[in-house]
């Protein structure tokens, strides 16, 4: 019958949708430090970056210098991101696709899922209440995973109460803008505290410059670096990646 064909064909890509294809849980699993190659139009901090980036042509670029997962950053008002970014980087690259944005509420887990996401990110001081382990626990029953990113202790706290596999530490503190290395560092020590023997993959983000940045962070025991701003500024940031990576591998 023409209606249990047309169903049969639905529900296989329904399956497709859900399925996680590309994991970042993965990608942080390496011996070594894995970056994650960020793609972002403009900031707040920084005005406008590349404003007419060729994201698929990026997520190749990005791929090709070592990458293991790239995020984009697909708000439209303050980064001037979409989604359709994050549609191009996936089609053209083999690499776990992170949406970064701002996300609180179901309705944009959903959007994620159906551009093809395979990880969201959540920011703990913009969710209250049980809101960020309901998310977490929604996009990962969509078969998504996450990351969730703290920029202090308390945050922190917050985020293990979460079944997150992964915690990213910011540099960059919201309220004033500026990035200081010395955050990741001392969160790190904290986190060690908290849960000892965690499975938990840790992420260090912002104001990565440098493959000194690059080393310290791995010394300090960082299984990922997302790094945006430096890598978008490049002209080759194949090359750039290799050079940063250089002294990790
Ligand atoms: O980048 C900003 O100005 C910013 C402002 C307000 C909220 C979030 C912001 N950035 C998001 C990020 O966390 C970064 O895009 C990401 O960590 C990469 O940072 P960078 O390598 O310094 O571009």
């Amino acid at each position: 019958m023409i209606l249990d064909q047309i169903v049969s064909k639905k529900y296989e890509e329904l399956m497709n949708i859900k399925a996680p294809k590309r994991s970042l849980y993965d990608a942080l699993s390496c011996d070594d430090i894995s970056i994650i190659a960020e793609i972002k139009r403009a900031s707040p901090s920084a005005g406008a970056i590349a404003e007419d980036v060729d994201a698929a042509n990026r997520a190749r670029q990005y791929e090709a210098g070592g990458a293991r997962a790239i995020s984009v950053v697909t708000e439209r008002h303050f980064f001037k991101g979409d989604l359709k970014m994050l549609q191009l980087a996936k089609e053209s690259s083999n690499l776990p696709i992170l949406r970064k944005d701002f996300m609180f509420d179901e309705l944009q887990i959903y959007e994620s899922l159906f551009a093809g996401a395979d990880a969201v990110l959540f920011i703990v001081s913009i969710l209250k209440g049980n809101k960020l382990c309901d998310l977490v626990k929604l996009a990962q029953d969509l078969g998504m995973e996450t990351l969730v990113e703290v920029h202090d202790e308390d945050e922190l706290t917050e985020a293990l109460k979460s079944d997150a596999k992964a915690i990213g530490f910011n540099n960059r503190d919201l309220k004033t803008m500026t990035v200081d290395m010395g955050r990741c560092e001392s969160l790190i020590k904290a986190f060690r505290l908290l849960e000892p023997g965690s499975e938990r993959k840790l992420v260090a983000e912002s104001g990565v410059r440098t493959k000194e940045d690059v080393k310290r962070l791995q010394e300090l025991g960082f299984d990922g670096i997302l790094i945006g701003e430096t890598l978008m500024r490049s002209s080759n940031p194949t090359n750039l990646l290799k050079e940063l990576l250089g002294d990790t591998r």
